[in-house]
C-alpha cells in the first residue's frame, strides 16, 4: 500500500481521461482537477484567451505562465483536499517534438496512471465528441506519441519514486473499476 495526495491520470487526447477521471472522483469522493480546464480558467481571468484554441496559439512564455500558475494553484488545493485526481495529458507535443507536461518542481504526483487504448478507438472516440473538433491523426503518429508517453511516464516514475500503473481503457466500465481499485486500494 502507498500513500498518496496527488494522482495524475494521462494518456492521449481522446482515450478517455476526463470521463474515467470525473467518475471515479464522483464514486472516491475526491477532487477532481483538469489541468488544461485549469489553464484556461487562468488565462481568461487575466484577458489572455477565451477558448483553448486562442490559448495554445499564444506564445510558448505566455503558455509556460500559465502552466506554472495553473500548478501552484493544485499546490494549494492541497491545504483543503487530501486527495486530488488531476487531468493531463503527460506528455505535450509540437511541430518541433515533445515535452513532458508534468509540473515537475512545482507538484509532484505520488501515483501516475497512464490510460491507454487502441488507435481504433482513440479514433472513434475523436470522431464521435460532439462538444470538440479533434485532430484526426494517423495510426503512425498517435502509436508514437502512446510510446513516448509510456516510456517517459517510466523515466519520470523512476527518477520521482511515484507508483505506476497503466490502465487499457476498452471497456469504460471494466476500465472504470480498475482505476478506482487503483486509487482506494492506496490510502
Ligand atoms: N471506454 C470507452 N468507450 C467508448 N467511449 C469512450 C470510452 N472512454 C471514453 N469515451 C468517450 O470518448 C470521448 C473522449 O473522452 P474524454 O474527453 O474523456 O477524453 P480525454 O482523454 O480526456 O481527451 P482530452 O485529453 O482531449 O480532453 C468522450 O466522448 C467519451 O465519452
Amino acid at each position: 500500500m502507498i500513500h498518496w495526495n496527488i494522482a495524475a491520470i494521462v494518456g492521449v487526447p481522446g482515450v478517455g481521461k476526463t470521463s474515467l477521471c470525473i467518475s471515479a472522483a464522483g464514486v472516491l469522493g475526491y477532487r477532481y482537477v483538469n489541468y488544461g480546464e485549469l489553464m484556461l480558467d487562468v488565462a481568461k481571468s487575466r484577458n489572455l484567451a477565451t477558448n483553448r484554441d486562442e490559448m495554445f496559439n499564444l506564445s510558448i512564455e505566455v503558455q509556460e505562465y500559465l502552466w506554472k500558475t495553473a500548478a501552484i494553484k493544485i499546490k494549494d488545493m492541497q491545504v483543503s483536499s487530501n486527495k486530488i485526481l488531476v487531468d493531463l495529458h503527460g506528455v505535450d507535443r509540437s511541430n518541433i517534438g515533445y515535452i513532458i507536461s508534468l509540473p515537475i518542481g512545482i507538484i509532484s504526483p505520488d501515483i501516475i496512471i497512464v490510460v491507454e487504448s487502441s488507435y481504433e478507438n482513440i479514433i472513434q472516440r475523436r470522431k464521435s465528441d460532439k462538444f470538440r473538433e479533434r485532430k484526426l491523426d494517423n495510426l503512425e503518429s498517435i502509436t508514437e506519441y502512446m510510446n513516448i508517453l509510456r516510456m517517459s511516464m517510466v523515466a519520470y516514475s523512476v527518477i520521482y519514486g511515484s507508483h505506476l500503473t497503466l490502465l487499457e481503457n476498452d471497456d469504460f466500465e471494466k476500465c472504470l473499476n480498475e482505476l478506482i481499485k487503483v486509487l482506494s486500494e492506496s490510502y
